[in-house]
């Protein structure tokens, strides 16, 4: 699914006014009817209810006139609140506006007002329209925006938003203080990011995106992010050949650990396998060797240089490009600490390897001492995967500010540097060294727990190994990682998840995937493959 910001569909809604001659109240008429639609098939076309419009004193207002006179015809009780004084308002939302009986409209533009005349009303409401604020957004919700807020999230009957939830922020999903928690959401054209990211998506409720005859021309140009679900993430999923063998399914190679965390080690080596990697090695610390021998089974283990601390020494280069030689991927970093030898031997690895590399954990903050490393790498796929408090090292700012506008940050640094930036967190962003990017619908909190990063690194590099392009084994990468949580979730709840326990989960994850590739297949009347 195409997702935008709310400057894109301002946009959208200038180019098809202006460009193609559609009258702006047409597009508001179209979007009052759609939303009429969508309530009545979600609360009944019968009559006899009662609807408390709430209306902002712009278009977003302006939507919810229609859809009060659309629902006084097809019989609802209506009752119309502007939070504006009637001269206020302008343009299309005037036109909407007089076609409404005045017996209907009550213009209340003070704060404390609402609550002493109307609440009996909000209370008795079998229906809520949110049509306060949209994509106009533009400051924290004050006064009596915020007294109406309150007012419809407290009230019992159901909330159908129009466009989005108001005090939601299309472009950064963020609460401007207040937002209304919405059962429906009709949106136009396009879903918006503050419809998918966090806090965003959890008031939006079920999201219906209707058309409202936007030219099909203007939507498709418009700039967009793309939102992975489950059918998007299965097209990406490859099947194996019959005649696959482990020579031809790809070997990771995986350098990792330091004393304490041999677990990181062996979780990003083994996730390798069950992602589906023909043959992982694993490299780490010689003093670790032994405890990596006895908690892996099909993988493969190597003994490098260290210090006598257990930290891995910077002559662990040549023995670890020697391996390279023979490897398909590095998975570089889980658990090796951030001592100075190591950070040396991953700048080193980073000019001289010329395989693809998939670094996380200290191999990104390695990164950030040196940023300049990255122009001075040989040619070759990077894929960095830094949770927020790595990215804002990486990118040289406090994590607050780098949460706040996580997007851009990733897209400047993927940019800049050439590389796949995977930026994990509650919608991990994927963004491509040529900006496209694409945001994660899988995944749960859950999977908020130590070892979650390891489990990841191990995949990516697992699909890198297996011939899929960097983009898809980002985006596959992600999706399953994802996946395999909400399994978990299903079976045995979000508390408590392990990262041991997703990875297990990871052969099922894939088989969905690929399960319902086959189910659209056959749905289509083509012959299935088995
Ligand atoms: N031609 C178009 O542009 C169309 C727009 N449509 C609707 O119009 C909406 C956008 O309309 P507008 O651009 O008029 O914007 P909105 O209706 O979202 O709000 C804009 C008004 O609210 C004020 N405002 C902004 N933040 C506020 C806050 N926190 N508290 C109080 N007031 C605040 C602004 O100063 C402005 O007067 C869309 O979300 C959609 O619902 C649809 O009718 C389809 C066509
Ligand atoms: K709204």
């Amino acid at each position: 699914m195409k997702v935008i910001s709310a400057h894109a569909m301002q946009e959208i809604d200038r180019r098809a006014i202006k460009e193609f001659g559609i009258p702006g109240h047409e597009l508001m008429e179209n979007a009052g009817r759609r939303c009429t639609e969508e309530i009545v098939a979600a609360y009944g076309g019968d009559g006899g209810k009662r609807a408390v419009v709430f209306a902002g004193k712009g278009n977003n207002g302006g939507d919810g006139y229609v859809i009060a006179r659309h629902l006084l015809e097809r019989g609802w009780q209506v009752q119309v609140i502007v939070l504006a004084r009637r001269e206020e308002i302008k343009g299309d939302a005037l036109i909407s506006l007089v076609l409404l009986p005045d017996d209907i409209l009550c213009f209340c533009p003070e704060e404390g007002e609402l609550t002493s005349r109307y609440h009996g009303d909000i209370q008795a409401a079998d229906l809520l329209v949110d049509a306060l604020l949209g994509t106009g957004l533009n400051h924290e919700l004050r006064g009596v925006y915020r007294e109406a807020v309150a007012l419809i999230n407290r009230a019992p009957g159901r909330v159908a938003a129009v466009d989005i939830p108001s005090g939601i922020h299309g472009t950064t999903g963020s609460v401007m203080g207040q937002a209304v928690r919405a059962d429906l959401t009709v949106t136009f054209a396009c879903a918006k990011l503050g419809h998918v990211l966090y806090p965003g998506a959890e008031h939006v409720g079920r999201l219906v995106v209707a058309d409202i005859g936007i030219p099909q021309q203007v939507s498709e140009t418009a700039v967009g992010y793309e939102f992975l679900d489950e059918c998007q993430a299965a097209a990406l999923a490859m099947r194996r050949a019959r005649t696959a063998h482990k020579g031809n399914c790809g070997h990771c190679l995986v350098v990792a650990g330091s004393p304490g965390k041999t677990g990181a080690a062996v979780l990003a080596a083994n996730s390798a396998v069950r992602a589906g990697a023909g043959l992982v090695t694993l490299a780490l610390p010689e003093q670790l060797h032994q405890i990596a021998e006895v908690k892996t089974t099909e993988v493969m283990t190597v003994a490098l240089p260290a210090l006598e601390n257990g930290f891995l020494a910077a002559q662990a280069r040549p023995v670890i490009e020697g391996l390279l030689a023979a490897r398909d991927v590095l998975a570089l970093g889980p658990g090796i600490d951030r001592h100075p030898e190591t950070v040396a031997l991953v700048h080193g690895l980073l000019e001289s390897a010329t395989l693809p590399m998939v670094i996380d954990a200290d191999g990104l903050n390695a990164i950030a001492e040196d940023r300049s490393v990255l122009q001075r790498r040989a040619p070759q796929t990077v894929v960095l995967t830094p949770h927020p408090g790595e990215m804002a090292r990486l990118h040289g700012a406090p994590i607050p500010d780098v949460a706040a506008v996580r997007i851009a940050v990733a897209q400047e640094f993927a940019r800049t540097h050439g590389v796949y930036l995977v930026l994990k967190g509650a919608r991990t962003i994927m963004v491509a060294p040529n900006g496209l990017t694409a945001i994660n619908g899988s995944g749960n909190p859950g999977m908020a727990s130590g070892g979650m990063g390891d489990v990841l690194t191990g995949i990516i590099a697992a699909l890198l190994a297996q011939g899929y392009p960097p983009w898809n084994a980002c985006r596959l990468g992600v999706y399953l990682h994802g996946l395999a949580g909400d399994l978990v979730a299903g079976e045995q709840g979000e508390i408590g998840m392990t990262a041991s326990d997703l990875m297990e989960r990871l052969p099922r994850a894939f088989n969905r995937l690929l399960n319902r590739q086959q189910t659209r297949s056959l749905n289509s009347g083509q012959r299935s493959i088995i």
